[in-house]
């Protein structure tokens, strides 16, 4: 199983990589190591395992956060109406999103990153993402809401962005154009 040990932190070069594509289909390898992304969300938001195993509880993990330059996220979140979104997606991709931006009045935090880094994250407040789910489906999610930044922050992760980039440097809480605070 997946542990923090396994999550690279901030100052890795991965971390500012463009993880590359997966040739589908996925190798018994990538499907694995999916597999294992998606149960290390589960065992962190789990309290008795998260406790028992050291984890730091997360919506979201990105493969090049465990070393593995490839384009695979985990994602297991809720929206504000109680919709689980548990999702293991081979490349990932933002086909379409709106004007309009949103951002987590919390902020951002990173499994990557063992600090604080205040300030608002500007996001596209609805995405239409593909990809290629770990039974081999292409899916094509329309997303909003909480579920739609995190989707954000891990296919940003592909890229070698972290969510830092994007807070304002002069006024981390200027709150940005045309946006709406969710939470
Ligand atoms: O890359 C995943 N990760 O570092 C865990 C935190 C995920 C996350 C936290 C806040 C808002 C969006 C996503
Ligand atoms: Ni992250």
């Amino acid at each position: 199983m997946l542990t923090m040990n396994d999550v690279v932190k901030e100052g890795h070069p991965v971390l500012r990589e463009k993880a590359l594509e997966v040739k589908l289909p996925p190798s018994t390898e990538e499907i694995d190591t999916l597999k294992k992304m998606m149960d290390f969300l589960k065992n962190s938001q789990t309290p008795e395992i998260a406790e028992k195993y050291d984890l730091r509880p997360g919506v979201g993990i990105a493969a090049p956060q465990i070393n593995v330059s490839k384009r695979m996220i985990a994602v297991l979140a809720e929206d504000s109406k109680g919709k689980v979104y548990d999702f293991g997606l081979f490349n990932p991709r933002i086909v379409s999103h709106s004007v309009e931006k949103s951002y987590l009045q919390s902020g951002e935090g990173c499994l990557s990153v063992d600090r604080a880094v205040p300030g608002y994250v500007p996001r596209y407040a609805r995405i239409t993402v593909k990809g290629t789910d770990i039974e081999g489906n292409e899916v094509n999610l329309r997303l909003r809401g909480f579920p739609a930044i995190v989707f954000q922050h891990e296919i940003d992760h592909l890229n070698g962005v972290m969510f830092y980039d994007h807070i304002d440097k002069v006024d981390p809480f200027k709150v940005p154009e045309n946006s709406t605070a969710i939470g």
